[in-house]
């Protein structure tokens, strides 16, 4: 189980003071404030100046607060690290994430940084992979920091580079998913999935959560308020699921009574595997607080 839900992460452009200010409404589990490909170059030093004020005056209650910089290799990339660390963000997200050293330099002028301001160890990671390059460097990327809370698919960058576009059952995106998942899983990190572009469509929405939920990630970034709802659902588990999870519970403790560790339930067999993912229901139940 995750140190905390990551369902849904919001992305929330970071040249806007009336969606920055009022960010901490919304239900999603984190808000990520942007200052990459949202916001134009012509706008940068004010968004930046803009998140640097919310963050240090805005009572985001208990969400994780997340800033997608820009190219860390860049000068403008290290002013958004300088103010970001110094105004206590939580998680710096590295757009395009192409290789390991991407993420070792980023992180060398966090730590730069936080020693410079007297901050803690405490900034967090997450790399974002958008490309062919970043896919087949997954494995690399995601074992690559101690800081790093997880790895993000940007399927709008990756079908760009794959010169494709997405379909509605996004089969172009299947390779990079699965390589995405199996990193961040080897890794032992959280698995976040891209953005769905049609806002307007929930059913789209629902189809593609469930999709990726059943593929094994944790959540996924969006890009308004009306997809937070939807994807919180999907992550929930249904109280049937809870009371399966329960049944599975109740029958593994009564097989070990026996000296057995494994027991048939409803003609179907409970071993360790089969409980270690109904305790999974049930740790995802309780942090989402539909089980006491
Ligand atoms: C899509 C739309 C224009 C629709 O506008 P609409 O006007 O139709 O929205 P409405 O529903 O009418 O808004 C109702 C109320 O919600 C407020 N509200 C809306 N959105 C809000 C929000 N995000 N945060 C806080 N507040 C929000 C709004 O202010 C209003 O508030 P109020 O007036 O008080 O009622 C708008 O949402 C929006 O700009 N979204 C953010 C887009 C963005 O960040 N793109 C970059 C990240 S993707 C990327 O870069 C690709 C990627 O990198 C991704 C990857 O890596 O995964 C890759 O490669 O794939
Ligand atoms: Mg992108």
């Amino acid at each position: 189980m995750a140190d905390r839900l990551r369902r849904t992460m919001m992305f929330v452009p970071g040249n806007n003071p009336g969606m920055v200010k009022d960010a901490y409404i919304y239900k999603c589990d984190s808000i990520m404030f942007d200052l990459e490909d949202s916001v134009s170059l012509a706008e940068k030093d004010a968004a930046r100046a803009l998140l640097f004020y919310a963050l240090t005056s805005v009572d985001y209650g208990n969400k994780e607060l997340v800033v997608r910089i820009n190219d860390p290799r860049t000068s403008m990339g290290v002013t958004d690290l300088e103010a970001m660390v110094r105004a206590g963000i939580d998680v710096i997200r590295l757009p395009k994430t192409e290789t390991a050293d991407d993420v070792r330099l980023c992180e060398k002028e966090i730590s730069r940084i936080e020693k410079e301001c007297g901050r803690s160890k405490g900034t967090r990671m997450m790399a974002a992979i958008e490309s062919a390059v970043g896919v087949l460097n997954a494995r690399e990327i995601a074992l690559s920091s101690k800081r790093l809370i997880g790895i993000a698919f940007g399927a709008e960058d990756y079908v760009t580079d794959m010169r494709t576009s997405r379909s509605p059952d996004g089969s172009e995106l299947f390779f990079a998913r699965s390589m995405i998942l199996h990193a961040a899983r080897a890794a032992c990190i959280a698995a976040l999935d891209t953005v769905y572009s049609d806002v307007n469509n929930e059913e789209g929405l629902i189809k593609e959560t469930m999709l990726i939920k059943q593929l094994g990630f944790d959540g996924k970034s969006v890009i308004n308020p009306r997809q937070i709802e939807p994807i919180i659902k999907v992550f929930t588990p249904t109280q049937e699921e809870i009371r399966k999870a329960q049944d599975i519970m109740e029958a593994i403790q009564l097989a070990h009574e026996k000296g057995s560790g494994v027991i048939a339930l409803n003609g179907k067999m409970i071993d360790k595997p089969v409980v270690l993912r109904a305790e999974r229901v049930l740790a995802l139940a309780r942090a989402a607080k539909v089980l006491l």
